[in-house]
């Protein structure tokens, strides 16, 4: 058992929630519960969320929100369902948990997955499997780094670490995750031709998401791809401009 499982409440423990990017998604097939097997290729960014956890329990929010001066941290929750509360219900610990958002929330960085698999570090756990019931991002965010994800994100094999800056917008508007691959159900399984195959589904069901693409567009001189089902759009490298996040792409924790 590592070290810091012995007796983690003694003294606070401070961990790192590394937000993900999806590089590129295919969606491959759609499994009798409904669920999509994908395959994708998903890095580990230097945006994160941080978590301090202490002795007794319950759990604090803070944190300035999603970009765009939008506070959509409101939506994030201290409610039984937060995903770091499942997490440490999965692992059967207890803790107290103070969070710092830095991740905007439903902006398709997996910001809820990367908290919650960041308490699944902390405690030892491996089960790629249990973790995928927590959501399908989970078992990436456990893994970390560079990867490509297969099965509906439990099957996680990791890739060499390539060094990539990015430039993210993330519009001040939400993009649900079961509402954008029902619409690509709805509309018959569409390729994206620009590497993401929820791209198109997503523009359906959110169609101001285009003038945020165009904004980055503009500003970059490239054809931005869209992060997962959204709703973030983002290019290669380092484009500074107005609610623009740049980032890079860090190697999984040691
Ligand atoms: C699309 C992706 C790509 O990385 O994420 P985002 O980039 O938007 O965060 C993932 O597949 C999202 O993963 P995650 O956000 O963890 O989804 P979950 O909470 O597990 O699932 C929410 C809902 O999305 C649908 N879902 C999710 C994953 C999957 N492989 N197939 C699905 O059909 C299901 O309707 C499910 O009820
Ligand atoms: N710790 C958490 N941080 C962020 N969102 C959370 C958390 N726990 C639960 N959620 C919920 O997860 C949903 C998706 O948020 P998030 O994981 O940040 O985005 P996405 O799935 O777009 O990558 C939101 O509806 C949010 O309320």
């Amino acid at each position: 058992m590592p070290d810091h499982v012995k007796d983690p409440l003694d003294q606070a423990v401070t961990l790192q929630a590394p937000a993900k990017m999806t590089l590129s998604l295919r969606v491959t097939g759609v499994r009798p519960d409904g669920y999509h097997t994908l395959d994708a290729e998903m890095v580990s960014l230097s945006l994160a969320d941080r978590l301090v956890l202490g002795p007794g329990e319950g759990l604090t929010i803070e944190g300035e929100g999603a970009s765009a001066g939008d506070d959509s941290v409101k939506w994030v929750g201290v409610t039984s369902d937060n995903l770091v509360t499942r997490a440490l219900a999965l692992v059967g610990r207890t803790a107290s948990v103070q969070l710092t958002k830095h991740i905007p929330a439903g902006a398709g960085l997996g910001g809820g997955s990367a908290d919650a698999a960041a308490i699944l570090r902390w405690a030892g756990w491996t089960d790629l499997g249990a973790a995928a019931r927590l959501g399908a991002d989970v078992p990436f965010c456990v893994v970390g780094g560079r990867a490509r994800v297969r099965g509906i994100g439990e099957l996680v094999e990791r890739l060499p670490f390539r060094a990539l800056d990015l430039t993210l917008l993330t519009p001040p508007l939400g993009a649900s995750t079961p509402a954008v691959y029902a619409r690509w159900d709805a509309l018959g399984g569409p390729s994206g031709d620009n590497g993401n195959d929820l791209e198109p589904a997503a523009l359906a069901e959110v169609p101001e998401l285009a003038k945020w693409r165009h904004r980055l567009g503009d500003a970059s001189g490239q054809v931005p791809r869209l992060a997962g089902s959204g709703s973030t759009w983002f290019v290669e490298g380092h484009h500074p401009g107005p609610g623009h996040r740049l980032v890079s792409t860090v190697p999984a924790a040691p």
